[in-house]
C-alpha cells in the first residue's frame, strides 16, 4: 500500500470534487460511440416513419411497377419484380429486423444471463447440472430444429427467433458462469457477505454490476447475430412471404442481378449498416462503462504494489521493534499485561464486564479435494476460545492456516472446502449447522470481520457511503444508517466524513479505507471481531495509528477479537492471548507474557527469535572516515 506518512484521515490526494462524467456522456464523447448511435437511431426512425414515407403497402403489387427504376413516381427507390415498392419493404425489413434483433438477443441474455449468475455464484451441484444442461444445448442444430419446427412455428419469424434465442443462451451462460465465478471469491464480495446482504443482493448489486459490461456486449452480438439469422432464414425462403425482410428482398434481388443490381445493394447496405452500427455501439458502450478511471486505477495498483515492497521490510522491522519495546517493558513492570490495554482503557472509560465464552473452536479441519479423489487438510484439528472481551492472537507464518481458519468461523470458505469440527459455537450457538440465510444474520449482527486489503475490499462502484449504508438498512432507515455512518467515520478518525462518505474508494488512501472498513465493522456492534492482518497492507506510519484505533474501539465496545497476523510485534502490542499456528495445526497456546518470556514449542521459539534477534539488524552503521576533498574541506 502507498500510503505516505499522514495526518489521520487526511487524502493522500485531493479527490476531485467534479462529478464523474456518467457513462452516456462518455459514449457521446467517443466518435464511434456517436457516429453508430447516429446511424441507429436514424434507421430506427426510418423504420417509424414507413407510413409517411412509403406510398404503398409493402405487398401491394403493380404490373406497372415491375423492376421500376429509382425515381419513379410513388416508387422512390423503385420497384422490384413482383412490382412491390422497394422503400416500402426495406422500411418494413427494418422493423422486422429490430424486432427480431430484440427477441432473439431478450430471450439469449434472460436466460444465459440469469442461469450464469445462479450456476456461477451458488457452484457445486447446481453449475455442474445448468452447465451440462447448456452444453447439451449447444450440440442441437439449432437451424434443422427450427426446419422441422415449421409446421408448428407457421412461418413465424418471432417464433423462430424466440427458438433462436434459447439456442444462443449458452454463449451467454458460460461469459457470465465464468465471470461470475471470477468474481464471486473477490474480497469486496466477501466484505458484502460479511457484512451479512442477502445473495440476491449481493449477485444483483456487487455481481451483476461487474458483468454488465461484457452483458452489454453480447447484447449487440446476440441482437446482430439474431437480425443475420432471420435475415439469412428469409433468404432461404423460410417464414411467411407476407412478412417483408432484408433476407427474402436480397433472395428476390439475386433474380436480376445483372439487370437490376441496385435491388441487391439497398437491402444488403441496410442490413450493414443496422448490424455494424449495433455492434460498434455495444463496444463503444462497453469502454464508456470502464471509463478512464480503469485505466488509473490499475496505475495506482502497481504503484501501490512497488510501494509495498519496499516498504515490507522497513514495516515489519518496526512493527518488531514495537512488540520487542514493550515485551520488554513487560518484564521490568508488575503488571505487564496491563500496559497496553490501561492505555486504551483509561481513554475510553469501558463498563466492567465479566468474562464468558464467546468463541469456542474445537477440532476444526478444513480439506480441499486433490485430483486422487483425497483431500488435503489446511487446517487440522484446530482448537481455540475467545472469550467476551478478549484479544485473542492466531500467529503464524503464511500459509499455515490462519485465514481457513478465520474463514471457516465466519462461513466463507469456497464451495470445495471440506469442513468438520466437533464444535464450532459463538456464544454458545453452534455455527456449524446455520443455514446460509441465518450465517448470513449472524454475520450482520455478531461477528464482523476486518480484511487485510481494504481497497480490495471496497467495491470500486459504489461511493463509500453507499457500501456503508447497505447492511445497516434493514434494521434502520437510510437517514439513520447515515448519521450512524458518519458518527463512526468521525469516531475512527476520518477528518472529514461527509466528504469520505460521498467518495470512491479510488479517491481516499489506504489507511482511509482500513478506517472506513473498521467503521463499517464495529457498525453492528459485534461481539466478535476478526481482524485477518488488518495492518499488512500500510505503511508503518497508518500501521501504528490502526492498531491504537482498534485497541480503543476493541476497549470502548467490549468486543472479543480474534486477530489474526504472522506478526509477533502486533500480537505484543494488543493480544490478552495467543495460539501459535504451524501447517495446519496450534502448536502452543497461552498468554501472550508467558509465551513471549518461555515459549515451549520451536516454531514459537523461532518465531519470537526472529523479532528479538535484532542485534545485527539494528546495529549502527561504522561511522564514516572523514575524506579529504581536493578543496581541503573535510567530507
Ligand atoms: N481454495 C483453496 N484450495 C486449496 N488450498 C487452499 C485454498 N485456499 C487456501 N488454501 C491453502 O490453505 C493453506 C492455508 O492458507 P491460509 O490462507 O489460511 O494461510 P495463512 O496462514 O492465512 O497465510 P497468509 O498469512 O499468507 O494469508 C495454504 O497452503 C493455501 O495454499
Amino acid at each position: 500500500m502507498t500510503n505516505s506518512p499522514l495526518t489521520p484521515g487526511a487524502p493522500r490526494t485531493a479527490p476531485s470534487t467534479k462529478k464523474r462524467a456518467g457513462a452516456g456522456r462518455r459514449l457521446l464523447k467517443n466518435p464511434l460511440g456517436a457516429g453508430s448511435l447516429g446511424v441507429l437511431v436514424a434507421v430506427i426512425i426510418l423504420g417509424q416513419l414507413g407510413p409517411l414515407l412509403a406510398e404503398h403497402d409493402p405487398n401491394f403489387a403493380s404490373l406497372d411497377a415491375i423492376n421500376a427504376p429509382v425515381g419513379t413516381p410513388g416508387y422512390p427507390m423503385g420497384g422490384d419484380q413482383y412490382g412491390r415498392d422497394i422503400l416500402a419493404r426495406l422500411i418494413s425489413s427494418i422493423n422486422v429486423s429490430l424486432v427480431s434483433g430484440a427477441i432473439g438477443a431478450g430471450v439469449a441474455i434472460a436466460l444465459g444471463t440469469t442461469f450464469g449468475l445462479i450456476a456461477g455464484y451458488v457452484g457445486k451441484k447446481t453449475d455442474a447440472i445448468t452447465s451440462w444442461a447448456f452444453n447439451l444445448l449447444m450440440t442441437f442444430p439449432a437451424l434443422v430444429l427450427v426446419l422441422v419446427l415449421s409446421p408448428i412455428t407457421g412461418g413465424s419469424y418471432q417464433v423462430m427467433m424466440v427458438i433462436f434465442g434459447i439456442f444462443l443462451a449458452p454463449g451467454t451462460y458460460r461469459l457470465v458462469r465464468n465471470m461470475v465465478v471470477g468474481v464471486r471469491n473477490e474480497l469486496y464480495v466477501d466484505a458484502a457477505r460479511v457484512a451479512g446482504l442477502s445473495n440476491r443482493r449481493i449477485l444483483s448489486r456487487h455481481v451483476l454490476y461487474v458483468v454488465r459490461g461484457p452483458i452489454i456486449i453480447s447484447i449487440a452480438f446476440l441482437a446482430s447475430s439474431a437480425i443475420g439469422i432471420q435475415a439469412g432464414l428469409a433468404f432461404l425462403g423460410l417464414g411467411s412471404p407476407l412478412v417483408p425482410s432484408f433476407g427474402s428482398m436480397t433472395n428476390d434481388a439475386f433474380a436480376n442481378i445483372y439487370l437490376y443490381p441496385e435491388q441487391l445493394v439497398w437491402p444488403s447496405a441496410l442490413l450493414a449498416m443496422l448490424i455494424g452500427s449495433i455492434i460498434l455501439l455495444g463496444n463503444a458502450y462497453r469502454d464508456a462503462l470502464a471509463g478512464p478511471q480503469e485505466l488509473s486505477k490499475r496505475k495506482r495498483k502497481r504503484q501501490r504494489e512497488q510501494s509495498a515492497a519496499a516498504e515490507a521490510s522497513e514495516a515489519s522491522t518496526s512493527q518488531m521493534d514495537r512488540g520487542y519495546e514493550r515485551d520488554s517493558a513487560n518484564q521490568t513492570d508488575a503488571a505487564p499485561q496491563a500496559t497496553a490495554k490501561e492505555r486504551a482503557e483509561s481513554a475510553s472509560a469501558p463498563e466492567p464486564r465479566g468474562r464468558t465464552d464467546l468463541l469456542n473452536v474445537t477440532n476444526l479441519k478444513v480439506g480441499y479435494p486433490q485430483v486422487d479423489g483425497s483431500h488435503k487438510f489446511v487446517v487440522d484439528g484446530v482448537s481455540l476460545h475467545v472469550d467476551t472481551g478478549e484479544v485473542v492472537g492466531l500467529v503464524g507464518e503464511s500459509g499455515s492456516g490462519k485465514t481457513q481458519t478465520a474463514f471457516s468461523i465466519l462461513g466463507l470458505l469456497p464451495p470445495e472446502a471440506y469442513v468438520e469440527a466437533d464444535a464450532l459455537t459463538l456464544g454458545g450457538t453452534s455455527l456449524a449447522g446455520l443455514s446460509g440465510a441465518e450465517m448470513r444474520r449472524v454475520r450482520s449482527g455478531v461477528i464482523s470481520y476486518i480484511p487485510q486489503e481494504p481497497m480490495s475490499n471496497l467495491d470500486p462502484s459504489f461511493t463509500i457511503g453507499n457500501q456503508l449504508v447497505e447492511p445497516l438498512k434493514a434494521g434502520m432507515s437510510r437517514r439513520e444508517a447515515k448519521t450512524m455512518i458518519l458518527e463512526l467515520l468521525d469516531r475512527v478518525g476520518i477528518a472529514d466524513p461527509p466528504r469520505v462518505f460521498a467518495s470512491y474508494p479510488h479517491q481516499i488512501s489506504g489507511g482511509m479505507a482500513q478506517r472506513v472498513l473498521i467503521a463499517g465493522a464495529v457498525a453492528s456492534r459485534p461481539k466478535l471481531l476478526i481482524a485477518d492482518e488488518p495492518t499488512t497492507a500500510l505503511d508503518v506510519t497508518v500501521q501504528a495509528e490502526i492498531l491504537d484505533l482498534l485497541r480503543s474501539l476493541q476497549s470502548e465496545y467490549g468486543m472479543g477479537v480474534l486477530m489474526v497476523t504472522h506478526n509477533f510485534g502486533v500480537v505484543a502490542d494488543l493480544c490478552d492471548r495467543v495460539a501459535v499456528m504451524s501447517n495446519g495445526k496450534i502448536v502452543e497456546v497461552g498468554d501472550v507474557r508467558t509465551i513471549l518470556r518461555t515459549p515451549s514449542h520451536p516454531y514459537t521459539q523461532e518465531l519470537i527469535s526472529a523479532i528479538l534477534d535484532e542485534e545485527s539488524v539494528r546495529e549502527d552503521p561504522p561511522p564514516l572516515t572523514p575524506r579529504v576533498s581536493p578543496l581541503g574541506g573535510a567530507r
